[in-house]
């Protein structure tokens, strides 16, 4: 795939990622393009099929998965989650930086793709911590809740492991974890190809602006 190098966000559920992916696209709009995955998960209330995710049944989706349309799909929650090629695709053909939102099945085969993501892991300060989050959020029920508390504890364990991720931010202080992933996305940008600087350049002329 061609384009400006795509940016893997995975962590635990509840880490953040969506906070801090939704700001970085709305501070800069146009540069950032969110690549919509698949789930047959049932919406949350005010998500919208097609911007959130393409909300799809297990049927519809595992035939797609037949079809050889996914790079990448991962079972979670008891639910298919996966990132389809017209996904990336479409983000890369606005000659947008695509940043994916996935689990660490999902960080593990896209390892196994061409598409030479930078990878990110987003991180709780604390399992404790993560839970309140989880929980305050209200999206869960109990049940869908302890599973993902379990998969937040393998997670967590394997972030660590060295290789896996180019750079774990701890998202304790919103605020720090914001500006680190900034950075983070900014130096990255000094070794990427021409359309990504391309696109920094254009990023940080309009924030000094
Ligand atoms: N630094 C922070 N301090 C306190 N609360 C936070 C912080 N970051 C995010 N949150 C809150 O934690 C909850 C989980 O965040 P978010 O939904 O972004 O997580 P996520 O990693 O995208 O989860 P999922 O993978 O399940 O989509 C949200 O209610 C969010 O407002
Ligand atoms: N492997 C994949 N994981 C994905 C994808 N899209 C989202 N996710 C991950 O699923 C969990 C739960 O998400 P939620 O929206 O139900 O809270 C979270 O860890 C996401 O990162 C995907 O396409 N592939």
């Amino acid at each position: 795939m061609s384009g400006p190098r795509p940016v893997v966000l995975s962590g635990p559920s509840g880490a953040g990622k969506s906070t801090l992916m939704k700001r970085l696209m709305r501070d800069h709009e146009g540069i950032f393009g969110f690549s919509v995955s698949h789930t047959t998960r049932n919406p949350r209330p005010g998500e919208e099929d097609g911007k959130d995710y393409h909300f799809t049944t297990r049927e519809v989706m595992q035939e797609g998965i037949d079809n050889g349309d996914f790079i990448e799909n991962a079972e979670f929650s008891g639910n298919l989650y996966g990132t389809s090629k017209a996904a990336i695709e479409d983000v890369l053909a606005m000659n947008k930086i695509c940043i994916l939102d996935v689990d660490i099945q999902g960080v593990k085969r896209i390892k196994e793709t061409d598409l030479n993501p930078i990878y990110i892991s987003i991180q709780p300060p604390s399992m404790e911590i993560l839970e309140t989050r989880l929980r305050d959020r209200q999206t869960e029920t109990e049940e869908s809740l302890q599973k993902r508390l379990e998969a937040a504890r393998i997670d967590m364990e394997l972030s660590n492991e060295p290789g896996v991720f180019d750079v774990v931010i701890v998202n304790d202080d919103l605020e720090k974890a914001y500006e680190e992933l900034k950075d983070i996305l900014k130096d990255v940008s000094k070794t990427l190809n021409d359309t990504f600087s391309y696109l920094f350049n254009k990023y940080f002329a309009a924030i000094a602006a």
